[in-house]
C-alpha cells in the first residue's frame, strides 16, 4: 500500500489520471489524499468530482476554499463569480449526490502512521496538531447539518477576524477556523493573518511571513498542503510540503508518494 498526495486540482482532471497512471496507482491498495480545491477555474470540475467520488475509501480530501465556495454557490448562484466555472456542476442531474459527498469531507486529515497532517492552506503556527483537528471538526459539524450549513455559508466569507483567539464565538469563530485552514498564506508570530497578498514569499507585508517558517508546536509533525500556487511547491523547509505547482495557471500538476517522498509531476492540463 503506498499513499500519494496530490496538489490544487482545480478540474483539471486529465493531468491527475496522468499522474495516477504514471505511479500505478492501484484504487485497490493505494490511497490518493487530495489538499482540496478539487474544483474551479480548470476545465473539468464536474468529471473531478465524480472521479474522485468514485474513488471511495481510495481517495481522502480535504476541502480548499474553492470547494467552499462551490457549495456557496449552490445554495445562491449570484455567488458565482465571471472567472468560477462552477456551473456544469450546479447543472448536473447528479449534483445533490455530489454536494452531499462534499460537505462530508474534512477540513484536516492526520495519520498517525505517517507523521503527516493535512490541510489545504497549512498547520497555524500558534495551533497544536491536537488543537487544529478539535478546530477543524467544529466547521465539519456545521457543514453536515442541514439546519446550520446555510447560516455558516453566507457568515463565511470575509477576512475578519484577523487572529484566533479561543474566546470567539458564533460565526466569527466559524470564519476564522476556515480562514485558518483554507485561505492562510502570511502572518504574524501570533498568528495574526494577510489574507490579501497572494504572491510568493518575498512578497510578505512587513511584520508577515509565510505560515511555515515560524516554529510549529508539534516539531515532529510533517505537513502537506496546497492553495499557495506562487510557492511553485517548494518551502525550503524539512517535513513541510507545498504541492500546489500552479497546475490551473498553466504549470504542472504535482503527486507525492508520502512513504518515500519521491514527487511526480504533469504538465499536460490546458493553460487556463
Ligand atoms: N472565507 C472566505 N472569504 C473569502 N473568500 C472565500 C472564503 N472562502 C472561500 N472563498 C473563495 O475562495 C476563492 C478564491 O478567491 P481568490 O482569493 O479570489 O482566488 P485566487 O486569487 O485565485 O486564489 P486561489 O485560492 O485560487 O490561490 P492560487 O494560489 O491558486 O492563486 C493566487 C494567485 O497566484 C497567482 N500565481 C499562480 N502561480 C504563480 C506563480 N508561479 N508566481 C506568481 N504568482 C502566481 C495567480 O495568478 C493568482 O492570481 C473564491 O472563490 C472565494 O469565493
Amino acid at each position: 500500500m503506498t499513499t500519494y498526495a496530490v496538489g490544487d486540482i482545480q478540474g483539471c482532471l486529465k493531468p491527475l489520471k496522468c499522474l495516477l497512471d504514471e505511479v500505478a496507482f492501484n484504487r485497490s491498495c493505494d490511497v490518493l489524499w487530495s489538499v482540496g480545491d478539487l474544483v474551479n477555474r480548470g476545465p473539468d470540475s464536474l468529471d473531478t468530482l465524480r472521479f474522485i467520488d468514485s474513488l471511495g475509501s481510495a481517495c481522502i480530501a480535504v476541502l480548499g476554499n474553492h470547494d467552499l465556495h462551490l457549495l456557496a454557490a449552490s445554495r445562491d448562484a449570484s455567488r458565482l463569480r465571471k472567472s468560477d466555472t462552477l456551473l456544469p456542476i450546479l447543472k448536473a442531474d447528479d449534483r445533490e449526490q455530489l454536494l452531499t459527498s462534499l460537505r462530508r469531507r474534512p477540513l484536516a486529515h492526520w495519520d498517525e502512521r505517517l507523521g503527516v497532517l493535512m490541510t489545504h492552506a497549512g498547520l497555524p503556527p500558534t495551533w497544536t496538531v491536537k488543537q487544529t483537528l478539535k478546530r477543524a471538526a467544529e466547521v465539519e459539524e456545521v457543514l453536515r447539518c442541514d439546519e446550520r450549513l446555510p447560516l455558516f455559508l453566507d457568515e463565511m466569507y470575509g477576512n475578519e477576524p484577523d487572529r484566533w483567539k479561543p474566546s470567539l464565538t458564533g460565526p466569527a469563530r466559524l470564519r476564522c477556523i476556515t480562514n485558518y485552514l483554507t485561505r492562510m498564506r502570511f502572518c504574524k508570530a501570533d498568528g495574526t493573518l494577510d489574507l490579501k497578498t497572494k504572491e510568493g514569499v518575498g512578497a510578505a507585508p512587513k511584520g508577515f511571513a509565510p505560515w511555515f517558517t515560524y516554529p510549529r508546536r508539534d516539531p515532529q509533525t510533517q505537513v502537506v498542503f496546497g492553495h499557495w500556487a506562487a510557492l511553485e511547491a517548494k518551502t525550503g523547509v524539512a517535513g513541510i510540503h507545498a504541492l500546489d505547482s500552479g497546475c490551473v495557471w498553466g504549470n504542472s500538476m504535482t503527486l507525492m508518494n508520502l512513504d518515500t517522498g519521491e514527487r511526480h509531476q504533469c504538465s499536460c492540463g490546458e493553460p487556463t
